[in-house]
This record gives structure tokens, sequence and C-alpha cells, in this order.
């Protein structure tokens, strides 16, 4: 069996043109959805990544505004920025771009973000509303995954999904989503005992660990669903994500590549998230 490779543009492409259906309403009814992306220091691989975000944005009428700020300034003063976001009616989704640098604690900056507009998903608010039910923003990249599943019609009701990566952006997140969708769920990290012998049980291996080729043919089951969040680059530079791709093929039933896989997925549910808060904050 070859698997088949989960098209993460070609899903994302259907996903944001009835996303940007949803922009198109929103302006009849005179709100423009707006996304402030602050971007802290100048960490090249950042800056690329914000770029990418900008553009779908303009692409689908979604206003989108850059907030650029130098690298030494205090805790305080990104704290004030994203407080004069908040206050900004203009402004839908806030996302501070990750890494910050040291000396300031991501969690008082993510903890500073109004959760209604936190189409990151991050704030604890959020996160808590995962696991408990309530409005809620989900994290963009496992939400996304579900979306791609949804989209490819693979079954998750009683299946059992195995997530390697214990994030709170990606892994943790990942394994609330997963349960929601009456998912079995085992998370497996970098303590993980025997990896293979968890992975190989999974009808769903989620792959998040930031490790190149971590996920190989001997670590999953016949027919299994491999989903590869990393990105990572080899030594010549090349994008490349946990799973060895090409080893993976003749043993999966489908798989997602990098690059084209996860990342358009992210994107796009960032966009969704930020036009969802348009339309709360329109019926509230
Ligand atoms: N507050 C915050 N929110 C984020 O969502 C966030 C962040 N910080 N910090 C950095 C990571 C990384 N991230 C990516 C999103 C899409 C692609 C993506 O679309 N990748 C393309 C390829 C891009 C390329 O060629 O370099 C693909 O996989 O096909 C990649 C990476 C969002 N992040």
């Amino acid at each position: 069996m070859i698997a088949a490779t989960i098209d993460g543009k070609k899903i994302s492409q259907d996903i944001r043109t009835k996303v940007e259906n949803r922009v198109v309403k929103m302006k009849n009814n005179g709100v423009i959805p707006g996304l402030a992306v602050v971007l802290v220091g100048d960490n090249q691989a950042s800056k690329t990544y914000v770029a990418m975000k900008q553009k779908a944005c303009e692409k689908m009428g979604i206003h989108s505004v850059l907030i650029e700020l130098p690298g030494d300034l205090t805790e305080q003063q990104l704290l004030d920025q994203v407080i004069e976001l908040n206050q900004d009616d203009a402004i839908h989704g806030i996302l501070v771009q990750l890494p910050l640098p040291n000396h300031i604690d991501e969690v008082n900056v993510i903890e500073s973000i109004d959760p209604k507009k936190d189409v990151d998903g991050f704030h604890p608010i959020n996160a808590g509303r995962l696991m408990t039910g309530g409005e809620a923003f989900f994290p963009c990249t496992p939400y996304g995954i579900i979306e791609m599943l949804k989209n490819q019609k693979i079954e998750l009701n009683g299946k059992h999904a195995v997530v390697v990566g214990r994030s709170n952006i990606v892994g943790k997140p990942m394994g609330q989503l997963l349960l929601k969708e009456n998912a079995t769920v085992t998370y497996c990290h970098s303590r993980t005992k025997d990896l293979a012998y968890h992975t190989k049980q999974a009808d769903v291996v989620i792959a998040a660990v930031g490790v190149r080729h971590m996920i190989t043919a001997d670590h999953i089951k016949k027919g299994a669903v491999v989903i590869d969040v990393g990105m990572n680059r080899d030594n010549d530079g090349k994008l490349c994500g946990d799973v060895d791709y090409e080893g993976c093929l003749s043993k999966a039933s489908a798989i997602t590549p990098v690059p084209g896989g996860v990342g358009p997925m992210t994107i796009t549910m960032l966009l969704a998230n930020t036009v969802e808060s348009a339309e709360r904050s329109f019926a509230r």
C-alpha cells in the first residue's frame, strides 16, 4: 500500500474560500475583521512566518497590522502594547509571535491578551475552556489538524491517537481536541520509555517533537495515519518534518508532507479564528 498524501495546501484553500465568504458578509455589516501581529526582535524565522500570515490576511480582506518592536524592550512596554490592542475596536485578533526574548516572561504576556482576542488560543481561559467547554479559541495547529482529518473523512471516534510531544501550543491541546472527537488518546514525550511500542499501537500518530526523522516506518503500524507537525531544517537548510516521510509512505494509509501539510492549515485556522472573533464582537 502507498499512503495517500494529505494536501494541506488544497484543504486550506477550500477552508479559506469559506472563511473569505464570511469576511464579505462581515464587511456588508460594516465590520472589517482585524488582526494585529506583534513581532519582538529580529528573529529571521519569525519574520518569515509573520510575513506569511500578513499575506494570507490581505488576500482575504482581513485588515492586518504588524507591530514591530525592538528586542531590548522591557516586559512592561510589551504588556502596555498588548493592553492598547485589547482596547482597539478595529482589532479582533492579537497574535504575539513566539518565541519572545529570554528576559520577557511569555506567560505574563499571553495572560495580558484579552481572551476574546486571543486567536492563538494560548490564554489559560481558552486552554481551560478547551477542556471544560464554553466560548473559546482553539490553538491553530491542533485545530487545523482536526479540520484536516475531518476533510479527509478520517474517523477518530474510538480510534487510538498517539500524540508525540507535550507543548502547550501543539501537543497538549492536540490531545484534548482528539478526546473531544472521541479518540482514545496517549501522550508520549522525551521521557517516554520505548516510544515505538506506543506509536505502533496508534491508528493516528501526531508527531510534534521538533526532531528531524524522529518517527520512522518502524514506529508505525500498517495503515496508520501519520500527521507531521515538525518544522526542522536539514543540513542543507531544507525544511523537513519529524517524520521520515519516504520511509513511512509504503506503510501508512495517509500522511502529511512538510512543507504543504500542517503548516498551511495553521495559518488558515488563524484566519478563521480572527473572523470568528469579529463575528462574535458584532453579535455582542
Ligand atoms: N504566537 C504564535 N503563533 C503561531 O502560530 C506561531 C508562533 N507564534 N511562532 C512560530 C510558529 C510557527 N508557525 C508556523 C505556521 C505556518 C507555517 C507554514 O505555513 N509552513 C509552510 C512552509 C513555510 C516555509 O516554506 O518556510 C508549510 O509547512 O508548508 C510554519 C510555521 C506558527 N507559529
